[in-house]
């Protein structure tokens, strides 16, 4: 057990990352592997409360990639993806509006709601919230880059965000589903992470902070001695064309280097089966996880 003394000082360290940012937005991406256990889904949860009473205003974008494919499966529908994104035919568009405006956003309101929020759920469709345009994934083959249409998966093409701004002002904690409307009317399964990106950067966010279920960023996924604490924008870019950032990864790291581009400080990859993950990130000078910066000599903090 840690002393009084010792008590003292952990609070006392997270003085002046209370002080940097209070009255700040902070974008949380909660990706559905961190979701898997009763344990440390109610950890984040209380990670979230935490901000929110530090004076932070968190906005809180979810995912949920396990729980489609649990839902497909049931139904007798193998999941493929192509470069981290979910190959959505129209059936599946259905499904994961389904269990993530349906299901997830609202347990995840339900619960912060439990702990003391105000939190509010909200789809992109939401006073048009996300308008999205047809995404073609990018696949590479013999060293050239081909684009593959993947269905009903969206980029995000514009963001009404002044219902997410009400929210802030009034003092909820606004909880996004990565549900897009496209202007042909159709809806768009978009990757959470592109959204929380877009999102920090629309909401000029101090951080952007994408909750997972991996450590950080290794240099080689099969080495697990080559973890890096920090990237800067370019060196994460050139992981993803050399592939030693693949996969899932991909769209977070896409999503960091659109959030840094717009003028967010710093965005942070985080392991979400480690509790309290989120408030050692934010208010401790080592952080745990991986911090993408736009340049490596970036104050640490
Ligand atoms: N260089 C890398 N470092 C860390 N993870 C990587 C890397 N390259 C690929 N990945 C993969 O990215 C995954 C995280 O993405 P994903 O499973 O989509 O998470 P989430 O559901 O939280 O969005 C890791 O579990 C890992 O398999
Ligand atoms: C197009 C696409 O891939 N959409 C994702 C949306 C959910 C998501 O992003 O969930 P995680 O953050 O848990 O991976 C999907 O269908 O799985």
């Amino acid at each position: 057990m840690i002393n009084s003394v010792e008590k003292a000082a952990v609070l006392i360290e997270a003085l002046p990352y209370l002080q940097r940012f209070s009255g700040n937005t902070v974008v949380i991406k909660y990706g559905g592997n961190a979701m898997l256990n009763d344990e440390l889904k109610k950890s984040v949860m209380q990670d979230i409360i935490f901000l929110k009473y530090a004076g932070i205003r968190p906005v809180v974008v979810h995912g949920g990639g396990p729980e489609i494919t649990g839902m497909l499966k049931k139904l007798g529908k193998e999941s493929s993806f192509v470069s981290g994104l979910r190959v959505t035919d129209a059936e599946t568009v259905d499904i994961a509006e389904m269990v993530l405006v349906g299901k997830i956003n609202s347990e995840i309101v339900k619960y912060l709601n439990f702990l003391g929020a105000k939190a509010v759920g909200l789809s992109g469709k939401d006073a048009d919230l996300i308008i999205a345009a047809k995404h073609l994934a990018k696949v590479r083959e013999n060293g050239q880059v081909k684009e593959v249409d993947i269905g009903f998966v969206g980029d995000v093409l514009k963001l009404n965000i002044g219902i997410v701004e009400n929210f802030l002002e009034q003092g909820y904690i606004p909880v996004i589903s990565p549900i897009g409307v496209g202007k042909d009317g159709a809806t768009y399964n978009i990757n959470a992470d592109y959204v929380a990106g877009e999102l920090a950067a629309a909401l000029g966010a101090e951080k952007l902070a994408l909750i997972t279920d991996v450590e950080g960023i290794y240099r080689d996924y099969n080495d697990k001695s080559s973890f890096v604490s920090t990237l800067s924008l370019a060196e994460a870019q050139e992981m993803i064309k050399t592939g030693s950032i693949d996969g899932g990864m991909i769209p977070k790291v896409e999503a960091c280097v659109k959030a840094l581009a717009a003028g967010v400080a710093k965005t942070h990859i985080i392991d979400g089966r480690k509790p309290h993950s989120l408030l050692l990130e934010i208010f401790t000078t080592e952080g745990i996880g991986t911090e993408v910066v736009k340049y490596r000599r970036y104050i640490s903090g």
